[in-house]
């Protein structure tokens, strides 16, 4: 059975999908290419909008996932051309599709999650096997339904018994411990780039703050610093997951109405500061043994965050997934690929210490090619 593998990912900040052709023959992943498309803007735009309640949304869902596929289809086949690799040789493609709701808090049978995504159409499309909708399971065994990452992460860097943490910072952030003497945490800990992406769309007319050098040119504002960090989300204990159903603008801009006229600078400032002190206080709180702290998704080139996480963990190192052999934007991307590796090969994931699902379960709905 082939052991190529392909992971395509569009995550919850919108800018775009990521895709990775990976080797799994060998002892770590071996990423054989990498294909990224931005997101069109009438598409990022549709995406956003579907995020919250709307005239005639079951179209126009159905729609937005139909485009998703096509710009999905588009990176397959940029990763299969670049690399001469005949679609065939593919075991299956990882297709993570967008979220648009994620709603997992009610364990009463009405809690969900929403991924939009056409897995169907992306088979004929590439006419390669299509694994998708990994979340909906562990939610039904009473997980979250997110993070996944973190089963990735484990059998990317745990092996040495390092005491480690993975931190991704995308339009979410989400951290995963790796500890030798108990299983491993994964749960997301706020904001990753979200609210500074949007504050800098709206304030500067860019999609997001380059190295963070708008940031670093404001004061951090402490008063609404800690109003922010107040946010009952933060005091919640794992497992928990959230997204932009709860840190959206609106969230935002709630707390800015309370603090009078600010410069945009300092709230940029301020939001960096949200987003470095949330998941600093969670590498304390639940991994206070940390040696490494890996660092990936776009954060990670974000070098006014990565100084700011460095200065808040002064006994951690702090390093981009670089120094780990995974460039920051292809580390989700390759975990939708050994995801799909891992429903093809029917392995349970062991969902409980990460997820709090019930046990273990294979994850994930496979459309043959
Ligand atoms: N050079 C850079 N400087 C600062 N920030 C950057 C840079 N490059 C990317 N980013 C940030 O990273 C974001 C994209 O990160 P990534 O692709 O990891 O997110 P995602 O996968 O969509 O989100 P999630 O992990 O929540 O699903 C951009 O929206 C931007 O905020
Ligand atoms: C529901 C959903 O899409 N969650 C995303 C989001 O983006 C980051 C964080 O929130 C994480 O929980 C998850 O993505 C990664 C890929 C995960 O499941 O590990």
């Amino acid at each position: 059975m082939s052991s190529l593998y392909i992971g395509l990912m569009s995550g919850t900040s919108l800018d775009g999908v990521d895709g990775v052709l990976v080797d799994f023959s060998g002892q770590a992943p071996s990423v054989l290419g990498h294909a990224g498309r931005d997101m069109p803007p009438a598409l990022r735009a549709e995406l956003l909008a579907l995020n919250t309640s709307g005239p005639d949304e079951l179209h126009r869902a159905a729609l937005a996932g139909n485009a998703l596929m096509r710009l999905y289809a588009d990176v397959v086949g940029e990763l299969l051309d670049r690399s001469a690799t005949p679609a065939a040789a593919v075991r299956a493609l990882g297709a993570h599709g967008q979220t648009v709701r994620h709603r997992p808090q009610a364990f009463d049978g009405t809690g969900y999650t929403l991924q939009l995504c056409q897995p169907a159409l992306l088979a004929e499309l590439t006419g390669i096997a299509v694994v998708a909708d990994f979340r909906s399971r562990d939610l039904a065994a009473g997980g979250q339904g997110a993070p996944l990452a973190p089963f990735f992460h484990r059998a990317w860097l745990g092996q040495d018994g390092v005491p480690r943490g993975i931190l991704n910072i995308g339009g979410i952030s989400n951290l995963t411990v790796l500890r030798p003497d108990a299983p491993p945490l994964g749960f997301d800990c706020g904001p990753g780039n979200a609210l500074m992406d949007a504050w800098c769309q709206q304030h500067r007319g860019q999609p997001f703050d380059d190295q963070g050098r708008w940031a670093a040119s404001g004061q951090v504002r402490p008063e609404l610093l800690a109003r922010w960090l107040a946010e009952p989300y933060f005091a919640l204990p794992p497992p928990k997951s959230t997204g932009r159903d709860l840190f959206h603008a609106g969230w935002l801009q709630a707390h800015l109405d309370a603090s009078g006229p600010l410069p945009a600078a300092d709230v940029q400032a301020t939001l960096a500061e949200l987003t470095a002190s949330a998941c600093a206080r969670d590498v304390q709180a639940h991994a206070p043994k940390l040696r490494e702290l890996v660092v990936c998704g776009g954060g990670a080139l974000n070098r006014h965050l990565m100084a700011r996480l460095a200065a808040l963990l002064p006994r951690v190192a702090v390093v981009s997934s670089d120094a780990r052999g995974l460039p920051p934007l292809q580390v989700e991307a390759t975990a939708f690929a050994w995801l799909a590796r891992q429903a093809i090969q029917g392995e349970k994931l062991p969902l409980e210490s990460i997820t709090g699902a019930r046990g273990a379960r294979v994850l994930g709905a496979i459309y043959p090619a």
